[in-house]
Order: C-alpha cells, then sequence, then structure tokens
C-alpha cells in the first residue's frame, strides 16, 4: 500500500508513517475544519477510482455523482459481470443510457470516456479479472468502493458467504497489492447488527470466525448447509444480515494495512434530491411495498405503527459514502471508521405515517391498471392481518382468477398473491420493531465538510420533509421502476372511478344474497334484521332530534 499522498493536498502534519506501512493521521476526530482542507471534488481530481456493484441500485448513483459532481475524477474502473447473454460492456453502455445519466449528459456527453469496465465475476477464484486487468488495477487505483453484494433475504448460506464475505476477502488483498491505494470503502447495512436494539458505531465481535465457517462450509453438501443455517444465524432473520455481519469484521482485520471506512446504511429509498427526486430502479425493501399497495394487490401488512421506519434516501447514501471517501484518505485514521447512515435518531419517521402518506400520495397519483382501489393498513396483530389476507387477498384473489378461468384465461391472481406474502414475510421483521442506531459520525464527518461540500454532497437528513419525499417516491416508483406515463393520470382515476363502482354493486348483490339466503327463509333471523334495522332508525333520529336542539 502506498504512503504517498496525492499533490495539491496541502495537509500538514498527515502522512505520518506508521509502522505497518500504512500512513495515518493520528486522532480522527480532531480535525481542522473544512476550511483548511481539500474539497471532496478537489480530493477527487486525477482520481482512478475502482468501484464494485457498479450496475446495481446504490452503485448506478455513485457512478452518477462522482462524474456529475467530482468532473475532474481521472477514471472509474467498474468491475462488472457479463449476465443474461448481454457481455459486460453492453451492460455498462445500457446503463449509461439510463436517464439517471440525463444530467451527466448534458454537462459532458464525453462522460462515459471515464468509464472502464473490467470483466470481473466476483464468486471465482481471484475475482476473474484477466492478469493484464490485475496489474492495471494495482498500478493505478486510488480509491476503491466495494458496493456488491447480494441483498436478498433468501439467499443459501453459501452463496452469500461467497459473495459477501470471502468475494470481499478477495477484494481486500487485490488493495492491498495496489500501489496507490488511499481508501477502501466498504459498504455494509445497519442490519448487520439486527440482533441488537441499540447499535453502536463499532464493530462488533463476528456470531462465528469466518474463516472456520468457510472451512466447515466447504465440505458439507447444499441440503446440510440447509439444515444448520437457522443455528447459525441464529437471532438474525437472514443469511443476508448474517453475512454482512462477518464482512465487517473481515475488513476490519486489514485496518492496519488499509485505510478503511464502512457504511452503513438503513433502508435505502428513492433519491431525495439528486440527480432528481424520486429516483428508483427496483422492487427491493419498501420499493416493492409500496407498488403492491399502490396497485390495490396489498391491503394488510404486518408493521408497528408506532415503529420509526428508517428509511434513508439513496443520495444521502451516496453523498456520505463519498465524503467517507474523502476523509478516509485524507485524514487516513487509525482504525477503520464505521458511519451508521441513518434517520431515525435525528428525523424520526414511523411506520404508521408511512402508510399514511403512501396512500394518500398513491390516490392523488394513481397507478395504472390497478387491481383495486389503493389501501392498504398495517396493524402488528398476528389474527387480525391473518383475517384481512383472507377477506381482502385471498378471497379476491380467488374471485377474479374464477373470472380468469370463466373467460378462457389463465388464472395467475393467487399466484402473485402468493409471491407477495413470501416477500413481505421477509421484511415483517424489519417492519415490526425499532432499532437505535448512534449516528455521530455521521455528523462528525458533516462538520468537517466545507459550506460547499455541505450543500454539494448533502447528507444532512435534519432538513428531509418526509411528506414530500414520500410523496416522490411514490411518483418515482411509477415512473421509473413501472415506466408509467404521468399523462395516463386522469385514465387511471377513471379506472379507479370503475372499480369504485363495482365495488358498490359488488356489495349490493352480496346484502341482496345474504337476505335471501339467509334472513328471508327464517321467522327468527328475520325478527332480528328488523329489530337490529328499528333500532338503527331510532338511533338516527334521536341523533337527528339532539343535533336540532343543540342548533
Ligand atoms: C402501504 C405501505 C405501508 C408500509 C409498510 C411497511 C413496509 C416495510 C418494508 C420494508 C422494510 C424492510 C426492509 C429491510 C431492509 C434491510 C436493508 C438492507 O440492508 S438490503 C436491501 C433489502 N433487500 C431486499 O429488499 C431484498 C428482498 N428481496 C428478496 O429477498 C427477493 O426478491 C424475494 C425473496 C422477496 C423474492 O424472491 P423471488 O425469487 O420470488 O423473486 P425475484 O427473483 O427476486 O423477483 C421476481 C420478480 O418480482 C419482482 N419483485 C421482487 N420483489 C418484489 C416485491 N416485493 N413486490 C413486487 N415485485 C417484486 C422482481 O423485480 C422480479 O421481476 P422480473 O421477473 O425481473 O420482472
Ligand atoms: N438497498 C438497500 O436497501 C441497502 C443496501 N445496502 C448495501 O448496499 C450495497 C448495494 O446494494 P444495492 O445497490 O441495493 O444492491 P443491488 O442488488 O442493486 O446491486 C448489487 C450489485 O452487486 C453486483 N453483484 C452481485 N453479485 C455479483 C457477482 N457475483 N459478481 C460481480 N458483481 C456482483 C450486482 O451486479 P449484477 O448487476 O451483475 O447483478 C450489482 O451491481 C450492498 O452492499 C448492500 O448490502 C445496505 C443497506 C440497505
Amino acid at each position: 500500500m502506498s504512503t504517498e499522498l496525492s499533490e495539491g493536498q496541502g495537509l500538514d502534519g498527515l502522512g505520518e508513517q506508521a509502522t505497518n506501512g500504512k500512513t495515518r493521521q493520528s486522532d480522527i476526530c480532531s480535525g481542522t475544519t473544512g476550511g483548511s482542507m481539500v474539497s471532496i471534488a478537489e480530493y477527487y481530481a486525477g482520481k482512478n477510482v475502482l468501484i464494485t456493484g457498479a450496475t446495481g441500485f446504490m452503485g448506478k448513483v455513485l457512478v452518477e455523482k462522482l462524474l456529475r459532481s467530482c468532473p475532474e475524477v481521472k477514471a472509474l474502473y467498474l468491475l462488472v459481470r457479463p449476465k443474461a447473454g448481454q457481455s459486460m460492456q453492453q451492460r455498462v453502455s445500457d446503463m449509461m443510457k439510463c436517464k439517471l445519466f440525463d444530467r451527466v449528459r448534458e454537462d459532458n456527453p464525453d462522460f462515459h470516456q471515464k468509464i472502464i469496465p473490467i470483466s470481473s465475476e466476483l464468486i471465482q477464484p481471484g475475482l476473474a479479472i484477466s492478469p493484464e486487468d490485475v496489474e492495471r488495477l494495482t498500478a493505478c487505483i486510488n480509491i476503491v468502493f466495494h458496493c456488491a453484494a447480494t441483498i436478498r433475504f433468501d439467499e443459501p448460506l453459501k452463496h452469500a458467504l461467497q459473495l459477501n464475505v470471502i468475494a470481499t476477502q478477495k477484494l481486500l488483498s487485490l488493495a492491498q497489492q495496489m500501489h496507490h491505494l488511499e481508501a477502501f470503502i466498504h459498504i455494509s447495512t445497519a442490519y448487520a447488527n439486527c440482533n441488537r436494539r441499540h447499535i453502536d458505531e463499532v464493530i462488533y465481535p463476528p456470531p462465528v470466525e469466518p474463516k472456520k465457517l468457510i472451512e466447515s462450509l466447504e465440505w458439507m453438501d447444499d441440503g446440510i448447509v440447509r439444515d444448520i443455517t437457522p443455528r447459525l444465524i441464529g437471532t438474525r432473520p437472514n443469511t443476508y444480515t448474517y453475512t454482512k455481519a462477518l464482512a465487517e469484521y473481515v475488513v476490519q482485520q486489514e485496518q492496519d494495512k488499509l485505510n478503511i471506512g464502512i457504511i452503513r446504511p438503513s433502508i435505502v429509498g428513492a433519491s431525495w434530491q439528486e440527480p432528481f427526486p424520486g429516483w428508483i430502479d427496483n422492487f427491493n425493501g419498501p420499493s416493492g411495498v409500496f407498488i403492491a399497495a399502490g396497485k390495490g394487490i396489498l391491503r394488510t401488512m404486518r408493521a408497528n405503527n408506532d415503529a420509526v421506519a428508517d428509511l434513508i434516501p439513496v443520495d444521502v447514501v451516496i453523498n456520505l459514502t463519498l465524503a467517507a471517501g474523502w476523509y478516509t484518505a485524507v485524514h487516513r485514521p487509525k482504525n477503520a471508521v464505521v458511519y451508521n447512515c441513518t434517520t431515525g435518531g435525528i428525523n424520526p419517521f414511523h411506520w404508521g405515517e408511512i402508510e399514511h402518506h403512501v396512500m394518500s400520495s398513491f390516490k392523488r397519483n394513481p397507478l395504472e391498471q390497478a387491481f383495486r382501489r389503493p389501501n392498504a393498513n398495517i396493524t402488528s396483530n398476528y389474527l387480525i392481518n391473518q383475517y384481512w389476507i383472507l377477506v381482502s387477498h385471498k378471497f379476491p384473489a380467488l374471485i377474479y382468477d374464477l373470472f380468469l378461468r370463466l373467460s378462457g384465461q389463465k388464472p395467475q391472481m393467487m399466484r402473485i398473491f402468493n409471491r407477495l406474502h413470501k416477500a413481505i414475510g421477509l421484511l415483517e421483521y424489519f417492519s415490526s420493531q425499532d432499532w437505535e442506531w448512534n449516528s455521530e459520525n455521521m455528523t462528525m464527518l458533516m462538520n468537517q465538510l466545507t459550506p460547499e461540500d455541505r450543500k454539494t454532497f448533502n447528507f444532512d437528513v435534519r432538513q428531509l420533509n418526509w411528506p414530500e419525499y414520500i410523496e416522490n417516491y411514490c411518483i418515482g416508483t411509477k415512473k421509473y421502476v413501472l415506466n408509467e406515463d404521468m399523462s395516463d393520470i386522469p385514465a387511471a382515476r377513471q379506472h379507479l372511478r370503475k372499480l369504485r363502482n363495482i365495488r358498490y354493486t359488488f356489495n349490493t348483490l352480496l346484502v341482496v344474497f345474504i337476505w335471501r339466503v339467509f334472513i328471508a327463509r327464517s321467522q327468527m333471523a328475520r325478527n332480528i334484521w328488523y329489530f337490529v334495522v328499528s333500532l338503527c332508525f331510532k338511533f338516527l333520529s334521536y341523533f337527528r332530534a339532539s343535533s336540532t336542539i343543540t342548533n
């Protein structure tokens, strides 16, 4: 690892030579405030950056922001694998055509020249990087952002371990061969330690020594691994959080040799401000839930109304990540610095409020061809949730599938609901409880920035207006995930009115049916019915009379 500081950094007292060859700043938080420092964009000028996971949700936003706000960056080397019959060049060139890059394209139509795709499959030996590419990377890379991971909650342990832990280890080894490396930034998750209620910005002891686990799983067949997975992950809900915790430990092991920053975002949502509000391109986490609710498919879900919904906009995470890269390279802290990148402790918002704003937003800006009118309710009560699943999910699905069958089409609604139930079942753990994250390092980092950097790389979530953010998030799912046109909103509203009329007609028919079958046939049922109706009538007359008196 290099002991060089790049030209023009002008950092008095930095670059103190450590015994292990890594250059360090002795006190991480004593810091001159940003004023005397090189700015973030100045730091990235002339730098070669390596990014893994650049084709993913966060990776793309990172690439875009670096190109737009640090236009003097020398080159971005992206480790990409071929996928779904597309070569890695094709994938990267498709990615750059994406709407997300519109602003960069406007500023610099030749931005693609700065992007250098490197073929790499992270679960292969040596990351499947060719020897020529290894040579090239080790010679020029100054900073690494490691975003790649499997974020699936149902990933078999072996695969999650291979990608989230072993590939991280391999990347760290590669990083150690880099002659000019100044910082290694690892993207973790705030839920890596979700088995704890209060989470500090420290790396907790791993649930198991990763090396031992890797050795043991090597000889086990998939069936055995599947059987012992629940025992291994213990109180964590899935292999994702478990392997991300192991990865943090693996990264920490190299803190004597590399300058390390670990970013722990909570639930990453659509963009807040940049490059434009509401950018989102996937169904992960809450996005899929919002869409399913907006389409009127999801009507009930288990979540705690009063629990903090720790959503964090993707642009906030990326701004913090870039600032942390700058800080790590410039200050060279002794130990890996962990940044809990969360909103709950600073500007809390709750699942109940999210539900309210999501529903009202989709009523104002409805999605096309909704199955039913959007009306989802969250409850923490298991039985109530099961009741509504039966009444509001399974029963309508059954009727709709019957209708499809009768009209000669393939039934599909029950299948959709089964998948939805599987997906929300995996999310409920996160929406039913509260965590407390200490985010002092986020505040510390903010205090290190110049006033201009604080604006350009804004991660001050105190300014986040939740109702406005949720509105843009919902519109973002409509525009960018579902590719629906905003000009179709009047037609979507018309469709909702049609659904409302269908519902009224259905309810009326149901009442008539119940009347015919149960009430009209029995004298006792008829008597009860008349009694209930006259009672209602009396109440009504009483209220009308009393309101006339008070007026
Ligand atoms: C009114 C609203 C009220 C709100 C209420 C509360 C909401 C609470 C919500 C959430 C909170 C918690 C979140 C915690 C986060 C932790 C943070 C992190 O650190 S990491 C990030 C998290 N990671 C994930 O979110 C991965 C989760 N996803 C998976 O594990 C899989 O996708 C899974 C098991 C859910 C489904 O797996 P398969 O194999 O059945 O399906 P597949 O291949 O993934 O997708 C098939 C198709 O379905 C779409 N899809 C996937 N998920 C969907 C969804 N939830 N809804 C609708 N479609 C979805 C996909 O885009 C795909 O579409 P095509 O075939 O490519 O066109
Ligand atoms: N989204 C969220 O809510 C949160 C995410 N995080 C963390 O942020 C990081 C990025 O997440 P996000 O962008 O949402 O995830 P995505 O699933 O969108 O992206 C994952 C990236 O990893 C790449 N990747 C996966 N497997 C391989 C492989 N075998 N070889 C090469 N590349 C591979 C994917 O490439 P490909 O396109 O080829 O599949 C993709 O670029 C992850 O580390 C995640 O743990 C943390 C907290 C919350």
